[in-house]
């Protein structure tokens, strides 16, 4: 089969968000974690490759970008999708911009879309100002990300500073007029030498309108949500059989193990909530762990039933985050954590665990790197953007979800372990 839609993500929850929900259309969707080493062998019609490259320096998330676009050339894609986070995440350095501008020579074009808009999860734009829930972005809980805090909401500004061409807004007075009058703002912006378009949209109309109208572009950039309607579109423009279908779900070790890396405010209410219902719970303190290492979390979990879905985690407060990154700095603090989780996966797996939830990002990547983990194919959707998948790590099937930090209901660890349960 060959590839028709190439996309690249920043980070693995974002991959698995873009990759749970292009397999929505109910096609064969595969994510790698990483840009394969060998060539193109068996791909599917859908490929995503994570990258962890959201804050990497740009020479590095660029030359990265590049060898993964050049993997999927090679598996036939002909049209590409660059998947960033819904709010927008990037250092003051920023890579969104020069990722994009990489892209576009790679592919010779002189233009591309902006929308990072998620309706489902809260994430709109208008005027081109991103708003989480009713809070525009520099208002929301993402001020205080430990990485990446986000203190404007104008993507127009936060893009200008990141880019050598001119950048302009397609406004939702436009998409509200349907594709056609897309097609043409966007025409117009690149008679005027515009090459970088924030697109506005407040509701999944408004994605179906703009995918609508830019599924031929060599390359647009978003969300996972604007990608969901290209399956479809694609199918009916003859690119993808009909009778081309996701294979059934292979099963799993019964035992659980939940990572929680993410101290986003969602993050913190769902592990509330998790303890609240008696399950066990071990908190990793950055501090702690510099001082004395992970021995004493692995000798909790090792102490563990497995079938009670034990939860390690370090999520926090802001307040507790600032005071262990004054004392150790951002990087250092997250890398400990993440190293920490990292190893208490391969334990859980070691102990027979079969499946695994992990919360967050920059988390995901260390675990899955850790678990030795290079392919997954995208299962059961727990909540909007946060799917299910399955894995081979050390010869075993384990079934992994990577959850970003915002994304899930209160009670979402409670229902990753219930939706998988599901027949
Ligand atoms: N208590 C803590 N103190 C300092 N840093 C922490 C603490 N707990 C976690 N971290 C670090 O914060 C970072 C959280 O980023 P991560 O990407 O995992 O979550 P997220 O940003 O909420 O998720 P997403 O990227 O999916 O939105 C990680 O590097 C993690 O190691
Ligand atoms: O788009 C989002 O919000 C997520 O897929 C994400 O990128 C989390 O890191």
């Amino acid at each position: 089969m060959t590839t028709v839609l190439g996309c690249i993500a920043d980070d693995f929850t974002g991959a698995t968000d873009l990759a749970g929900l292009l397999a929505r259309s109910g096609m064969p969707v595969s994510l790698r974690i990483g840009v394969p080493d060998g060539p193109p062998a068996d791909p599917s019609p859908f490929e995503v490759i994570a990258l962890k490259s959201r804050t990497a320096p740009v020479a590095q998330a660029v030359a990265e970008t590049r060898a993964a676009l050049a993997w999927l050339r090679a598996a036939g894609a002909r049209r590409f999708y660059w998947k960033y986070c819904s709010t927008f995440d990037s250092t003051p350095e920023g890579n969104i911009g020069p990722v994009a501008e990489a892209l576009m020579a790679d592919l010779g074009t002189d233009q591309t879309i902006y929308c990072p808009a998620f309706p489902e999860n809260g994430r709109s734009i208008f005027m081109g100002h991103l708003f989480v829930g009713r809070q525009p972005l520099h208002e929301s809980p993402m001020k205080d990300h430990p990485l990446t805090p986000m203190r404007d909401s104008n993507l127009m500004r936060l893009l200008g500073p990141q880019v050598t061409r001119p950048v302009g807004l397609v406004d939702r007075l436009c998409v509200a007029q349907g594709p056609g009058a897309i097609r043409a703002a966007l025409a117009d912006l690149r008679g005027q030498g515009v090459a970088h378009v924030v697109v506005d949209a407040v509701a999944p109309e408004d994605l179906d309108s703009i995918a609508a109208a830019c599924r031929d572009m060599p390359l647009q950039t978003g969300g996972s949500a604007l990608a969901m309607p290209l399956p479809g579109l694609y199918r009916a423009d003859g690119l993808v059989a009909a009778d081309v279908r996701a294979a059934a779900r292979p099963a799993v070790a019964q035992g659980t193990v939940i990572l929680s890396g993410s101290c986003s405010a969602m993050s913190n209410a769902q592990v509330a909530a998790y303890l609240d219902t008696g399950a066990p719970g071990f908190r990793l303190d950055p501090l702690a762990l510099a001082e004395t290492g992970v021995a004493p979390a692995l000798s909790w979990l090792a102490a563990q039933d497995l079938g009670r879905a034990p939860l390690v985690y370090a999520t926090a407060e802001p307040a507790r985050v600032k005071a262990a990154q004054a004392r150790l700095g951002a990087a250092r603090a997250g890398e400990i954590v993440e190293q920490a989780l990292a190893a208490c996966a391969v334990a859980a797996r070691d102990a027979g665990a079969g499946r695994v939830i992990v919360a967050g990002g920059e988390t995901s990547g260390a675990v899955t790197q850790a678990l030795g983990v290079d392919r997954l194919d995208i299962g059961a959707e727990i909540a909007p953007g946060v799917p299910w998948t399955y894995c081979t790590s050390a010869g075993r099937q384990i079934a992994l979800t990577l959850k970003s930090g915002n994304f899930g209901q209160r009670d979402f660890f409670t229902d990753a372990q219930r939706v998988l349960d599901r027949p």
